[in-house]
Parts: structure tokens; sequence; C-alpha cells
């Protein structure tokens, strides 16, 4: 059978995606809800972005019924806008102002909708590296549960599914191409980035949502799939909390965005895919109590640099982040990436004010911008603040920043080589503006004090680890939480350590092989309703 129910098509003349024909009823606007609602599926599934939407497309097709239950808006293909202050009020965690606290703060950017973060994000697939699997073997024994082996056959399907593939030539757009061969020119091994895209125009729209559904976010595939298979999703319904009653979870309570209150239960089991940051506060409110629960929570810090070169760049066009390296990945612990900022998100990092500022906004078109993705030691907790929102704190550490540094360094002199005429590195303590390779050295020197750098956090794992010990980890190797029948947890709060890599096929992955398992258990009979 065709896993593209739906699918995309001319009609009257008019593009017409797959989230404009939902089967009548599958769709609860908890905007427009005006009733408390209390409904029955064999599996509900809290959270719509890559772990949650894997789950929930994945028992589907295993011919069970599934509801899922998601926080945020639906932001369909037709209703995208560029405009990033609309896009991100709409449907990002706090408009976009989340943040880290440690010795500094560190913006932590969620999506907050239908598809989580895939609707907002650049679609990088990268499957989870085998030294990563062999390091939860050893140090956390996972390795009678997590391999490569059951791995591989998800990202298969995955692939297939989502149509990865890599970056073509036409829409690799300036930005990327000119690092890839600045990179080539210093023995820098790249690659094109491969990411979920089914005709991509390149019209680096990724980060406000893609208007031509190209981009192959949850919203546009297994979430719509997932309702043609008979489920029902519960939109603007933010989940308070899991009831567990003698020793099982039962239902998930959650409320509408006009205040209803919405049940949903579950005759077998309850999937938590809610985010690293979410899941943990899901599940302390629904009584689960854990010393690890909250802890080892881990991000990967990214910074950005621009430079200002006398040749079109031109960022507006081209894949939104098509080139990478993770040359450096095993060695220094940071991967290479390029990435095409919208004017609006680029001119934080302009420097200068007033006049200054302007003169640079009007050269935007010559703008380049690099980055680099950290794979930092630290480690923070997620906990809840006062009046119930979310609270994570973290502080990078001594080698993360050494790592951030030379990251910095390196693309500022690729840059200047490339023949940038400005590199503006973005540490406090380093001129904003470089006009020369030589002054590079004063990065090499800048201050390692975590308030001196312009991170921020998109790839987030941790802080409800898996383990065989109830005392150390806050889920099984089958991803269910010790000593709770039928609650399972399926994100990267689950992983215990970061990657190294962009996070989101690794978490499908994780979540596929997690539903599959869990579809064979109801099915044989080991899960009883
Ligand atoms: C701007 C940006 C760019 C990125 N680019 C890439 C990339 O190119 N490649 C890559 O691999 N990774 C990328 N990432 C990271 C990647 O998107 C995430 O790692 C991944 O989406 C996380 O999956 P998740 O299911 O855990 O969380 P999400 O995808 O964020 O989904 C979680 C969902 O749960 C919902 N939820 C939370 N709490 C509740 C509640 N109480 N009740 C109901 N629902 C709730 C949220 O609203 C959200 O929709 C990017 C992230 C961002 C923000």
């Amino acid at each position: 059978m065709s896993t593209r129910p739906n699918d995309g098509h001319e009609h009257a003349g008019k593009p017409h995606h797959v989230d404009d024909a939902l089967p009548e009823g599958a769709v609860v606007d908890g905007e427009t809800l005006t009733r408390a609602i209390d409904d029955i599926f064999d599996v509900v599934v809290v959270g719509s972005g890559a772990a949650g939407g894997t789950a929930a497309y994945t028992l589907a097709s295993a011919g069970l019924s599934v509801g899922i239950v998601e926080e945020g808006p639906w932001m369909r293909t037709r209703d995208m806008q560029e405009d990033v202050h609309d896009v991100f009020s709409r449907v990002m965690r706090m408009s976009g102002l989340q943040m880290l606290r440690g010795k500094a703060f560190m913006p932590v950017l969620q999506g907050r909708c239908v598809g989580g973060s895939t609707l907002v994000n650049s679609a990088i697939a990268w499957r989870i590296p085998e030294d990563v699997v062999d390091e939860w073997h050893a140090r956390f024994g996972l390795g009678t549960h997590i391999t490569m082996r059951a791995l591989e056959p998800q990202f298969d399907a995955l692939e297939r599914d989502l149509s990865v593939s890599e970056v073509s030539d036409e829409v690799l757009g300036e930005n990327n191409r000119l690092f890839v061969e600045q990179a080539k020119r210093r023995g820098i091994v790249t690659q094109p980035m491969r990411r979920y895209d089914r005709g991509c125009k390149g019209s680096g729209q990724c980060l406000t949502g893609c208007p031509h559904a190209a981009k192959q976010g949850m919203s546009v595939t297994y979430v719509p799939w997932t309702l043609a298979r008979g489920g029902r999703i519960f939109t603007s319904c933010r989940v308070e909390r899991v009831d567990v009653r003698g020793g099982r979870a039962r239902s998930v309570l959650a409320r509408s965005a006009t205040g209803h209150h919405v049940t949903v239960h579950a005759r077998y089991a309850v999937v938590v895919a809610a985010s690293t940051v979410q899941t943990p506060n899901i599940l302390r409110r629904s009584g689960v109590r854990s010393r690890a629960l909250g802890r080892h929570f881990q991000v990967h810090p990214a910074l950005s640099l621009g430079g200002l070169f006398d040749r079109p760049i031109e960022m507006t066009f081209g894949a939104t982040q098509g080139a990478e390296s993770i040359h450096f990945r095993s060695t220094d612990r940071f991967k290479l990436e390029t990435i095409s900022l919208p004017p609006h998100l680029a001119g934080a990092r302009l420097p200068g004010v007033g006049y200054e500022l302007g003169s640079r906004l009007a050269q935007f078109g010559h703008v380049a911008v690099w980055a680099a993705q950290v794979r930092s030691r630290a480690e923070g907790t997620v906990g809840e603040a006062w009046g119930g929102g979310d609270r994570i704190r973290y502080s990078v550490e001594e080698d993360d920043l050494r790592a951030a540094r030379k990251a910095t360094a390196l693309i500022a002199r690729m840059m200047f080589e490339a023949g940038a005429r400005e590199v503006w590195p973005s540490i406090f303590g380093v001129p904003s503006i470089l006009r020369s390779i030589d002054e590079v050295a004063l990065v090499d020197e800048a201050p390692l004090d975590p308030r001196a750098y312009n991170f921020i956090a998109t790839h987030l794992f941790g802080a409800a680890r898996m383990g065989h010990d109830a005392s150390s980890s806050v889920v099984d190797p089958d991803f269910r939480v010790h000593d709770t029948e039928g609650l399972f947890v399926v994100d990267s709060s689950v992983f215990p350590t970061n990657l190294g890599v962009n996070p989101q096929h690794s978490i499908m992955g994780m979540s596929k092989l997690a539903a599959s398992r869990l579809a064979a258990r109801i099915r044989g009979g080991r899960i009883a309703a």
C-alpha cells in the first residue's frame, strides 16, 4: 500500500497539499472547542513532532487506533508566511524567547505546533553515528536493545517515506557553494546535506515553514498519514498529566486553548513524545518519581558568523542549510554548517547601530552565514518553574568554549580566504568587526567565559535517560518508564548522551524502533487492554 495517502497534487490550477485534505472529524481544534471531550484509542501519543509523528504513524500502520494530543496549533501549508515575527509568535514555544539559564542565557528554539520543531527546522537528516551507539553500549549497557542492526531498517524506511536526498546543485545557492569551495581548498571534507525533501525550490524558508510542502516535516507527512489511517489529532490541547493508576497509564488529561477538559483514554499505552524539555515535566506532573528525572540534560550549543563579501551571496535563494562538515567532530567536538538566515534573523548578527547597521542591511545580499554545532560535554537540568512553566538550567563548560572558540576562528579564516571584506565573530571581548585574516588571532585569544558567546540551542537531549537501573535512569531499554505499565517515552529525552550530528533522524529512528516493538507487543497480546 502507498505510504502517501492524500499526497499533494494540482487542484483547479492551485497546488493542493496533503494538509488541505484531512478526513472529516480527524482534527479536533482546541482553539474553537466549546465543550469537554472524552475519547478512547488503543494508543495515545503526546506531541506531534519528530518523535510523536513517527510513533503515531508506525502504530497506525500496524492497525492500531491512535489519538495524538498536541499543545500547539496546526499551521497549514497554505497559511505559511515569510514574516518571522508572525510565524514565530504562532508556532514557536514562547514565540522563540525560551531561554536556558546558567552562567549565561542561551535561547532555545522549539516548535509548538503540529509537526513540532520539524515545521521550523532545516530538515537535515543524519543517521545516529555508530560511535554513539557503541558508547551507549559501553557506558549504559544498552547494546542488547539499541543496536545499529535494529536501527538501520528503521532509517531505511524513514528515508523512503520522507524522500531523504542530497541537496541538488540547482538549489545549493551561493552561501552553500562558497563554503564547499573554501573547505575543499583547506582540505576539509564536506558533503551536501541530506534532507527530507520532495522538490525543494531553494526558497530559503525552512525556518518559517516550507510554503511548497517540499520539506517533509511531520505536519505534511506522518501526521496526516496517521489521520488517513483512522487516527485523530487534538490540536491546541496542552497535556497536563498522564493519569497513572494502579501502576498503569490509563489516560491523558489535557486542556484546550479555550479552557475545556480533554480526556483521552488509552486501551494499551500512552506514548510521550513532547520533547526533551516538556516530557520530563509531564512525567513529573504524572507522579513519576525518579532521581534521574530532569537530570543529564544536554545540547549542541550552536554559533554562527556573518561575513560581508564583494560578490553577491543572496541567501534568499538556495537550501536554507545545504552544506556541512563533520571533519572536526571526533577531534575537536564541533560540526560545521552553512545557514541562510532571513534578514529579520540575520539582522541580530549584524554589527553596528543606526546608520552603520542600516548600511550593512542594505548590503544584505552580500552577506554569508556559516555556523558550528558544538558537541558539548556540559549537563544541565530540566524542572518546573513556579506557575508551571519549564525551567532549564545549563552552562557550557570550559572545554565546550575551547571548541566554540576554535570553530569561530576557523570559520573566520575560511571566510577571509574566500574573499570576505569583513567577518563578524559575535564574541564579547573580540572586536565585532574583523577586517583582515591577521585579526582572527584575536579570536584565538577570546575569553573562555560563557557570557561572551552568542550561542543558541536547537538540539536537545537527555533529562529522562534510558538505562537498566531505575535509580539512575527514567525509562528502561524498551522505552517504558520504570515500574509503570503502559507508559513509554520515545523522544530524545531518553538519549543518554548528545550525538555531534543533527538529531532529528536519530530521534525518528529510535521512535520508530520503540513504536514497532510496542505494536508487536500489543498485537502479540503481551500488553493487556
Ligand atoms: C530552528 C530549528 C532547526 C533545526 N534544524 C534541524 C535539522 O535540520 N536537522 C535535525 O536533525 N534537527 C534539527 N533541529 C532539531 C529537531 O527539529 C529536533 O531535535 C526534533 O524535532 C525534536 O523532536 P521531538 O519530537 O522531541 O520534539 P519536537 O519536534 O519539538 O515536538 C514536540 C511536540 O510536543 C508538543 N508538546 C510539548 N509539550 C506538550 C504538552 N504538554 N501537551 C501536548 N503537546 C506537547 C510540542 O508542542 C511539539 O509539537 C532543529 C530545531 C530547530 C528548533
